[in-house]
């Protein structure tokens, strides 16, 4: 029986064979936090280890509130900042023209690689898996403890295949392939499991559609997601590898998996998850002509240079009908847009841009919702009270449909205006 891309990767770092159900101790490759470090910090000190067990393998980037709205974020960033210089932690992202979301930074900057073990304070951590690294969210004590010893445990996970064959139709995405999916299997569908993307559907897609897919992968309640380590990651990471030890390791052909699905990408249709659950799937023809009174085009889900580009070609000489909000993933990816003109083209049609960071994807600032009010979002979370306030309704929906919903104040099918 051969191996699942979890039992190769955690086999390789715990030094021995591992099957599903093991329980292994492993070295982490790359601990990220972002915000949250203040708090991780103040538990760490209480542990009582002077220093972290290695300062180059913990990565800072601040992006949750950036910068400061509150008294509150201001003293945590501040924290940070001491807590990074006594440590003498080496990466680390302060609110400069370096930044950008956390998940985003850490694949544009070569920290995402295969085969590594990589662990985050954030549940998104899984974005990781569409550079083929094992990378999953832990919680605050855990990373705490992970920076004093340099370990975590895990349970070698189950795994699910989900082989992807096709290719999408005009107006559709990864977006909508995931929301499909996690509508069929639901918000706890994969929970402890580990989600592997296999077939030429996959192979196809950009980096940047990996991340998508991966990313909201911890919304069907998996460990983890990953993507095969194939040509186009290892051109991606070229020259751009913050460490050597990584190595390009796949399934086996002949693994054993929990469940197995299989997408068609040319039979999926463009969609959105409504209030309040993400798995609450619906086909853009039943939603289609909800009234939404703000669009947000931002996170760590979809607001790379190719979901940027996807929007601008929709908005393009058109007018905005609600207030729309464009928050590039990072300000690589923003300059990027100013030179291929993306930037033009929302400021043209009456867009508002904001500073690279999470904005107003949890609540925290740059766009809360009032009572009553509907956004339509790019995000990947519509929770009740997720963007401020629990009166509201989020929606979410592809980089194309936000925009073509932007133009009309209703959601709004792309297919009909591409
Ligand atoms: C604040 C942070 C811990 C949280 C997470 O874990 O994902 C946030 O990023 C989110 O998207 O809800
Ligand atoms: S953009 Fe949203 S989902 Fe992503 S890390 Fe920030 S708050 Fe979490």
């Amino acid at each position: 029986m051969g191996k699942t891309f979890a039992e190769k990767v955690l086999g390789k770092a715990a030094g021995y064979a591992v099957k599903a159900g093991d329980v292994v101790t492993v070295e982490p490759h790359f601990c990220m936090s972002h915000d949250n470090a203040a708090p991780i910090a103040r538990t760490f000190k209480k542990i009582g280890v002077p220093k972290v067990w290695k300062p180059d393998h913990i990565v800072f980037i601040l992006d949750h509130a950036i910068p400061a709205p509150t008294d509150e974020h201001a003293q945590n960033h501040k924290e940070i900042r001491e807590f990074s210089a006594a440590q003498g932690i080496k990466h680390f992202y302060d609110v400069t023209s370096k930044g950008g979301v956390c998940h985003q930074k850490m694949c544009e900057e070569g920290f995402a690689l295969p085969g590594l073990v990589m662990i985050g304070s954030d549940s998104h951590t899984c974005t990781y898996g569409a550079y083929g690294a094992f990378s999953t969210g832990i919680g605050r004590s855990e990373m705490a403890a992970a920076w004093a010893t340099g370990k975590i445990w895990f349970r070698v996970p189950e795994s699910i295949k989900i082989t992807l064959t096709g290719s999408f139709q005009k107006g559709v995405s990864a977006k909508d392939l995931i929301l499909k999916i996690i509508g069929d299997i639901k918000a706890d569908g994969a929970d402890y499991m580990s989600v592997e993307f296999h077939g030429p559907g996959i192979h196809a897609m950009s980096l940047a559609e990996r991340m998508t897919l991966c990313n909201m992968g911890i919304e069907m309640g998996a460990k983890n997601a990953v993507c095969p380590p194939d040509d186009k990651v290892l051109a991606d990471i070229q020259g751009k590898e913050k460490t050597k030890d990584w190595e390009a390791l796949w399934a086996d052909d002949d693994a054993a998996y929990a469940k197995e699905l299989a997408y068609d990408l040319g039979t999926l249709v463009p969609c959105v998850a409504k209030p309040h659950t993400v798995d609450n799937y619906a086909s853009i023809d039943e939603v289609k002509d909800t009234p939404i009174h703000q669009a947000f085009l931002g996170s760590c889900t979809n607001a790379r240079i190719e979901d940027l580009r996807l929007a601008a070609a929709i908005l393009k000489g058109k007018q905005v009908a609600v207030r729309t909000i464009v928050i590039p993933a990072s300000w690589v990816v923003y300059r990027q847009a100013m030179k291929e003109g993306l930037i033009d083209v929302f400021l043209d049609a009456g867009c508002v841009l904001a500073n690279p960071g999470c904005g107003p994807c949890m609540g925290n600032h740059e766009g809360i919702l009032a009572p009553g009010e509907a956004c339509i979002s790019t995000a990947n979370r519509n929770f009740k009270g997720r963007m401020g306030n629990k009166e509201s309704f989020i929606y979410l929906a592809s980089p194309m449909t936000v925009a073509a919903s932007a133009l009309t104040g209703k959601i709004s099918d792309p297919r009909e205006v591409l």
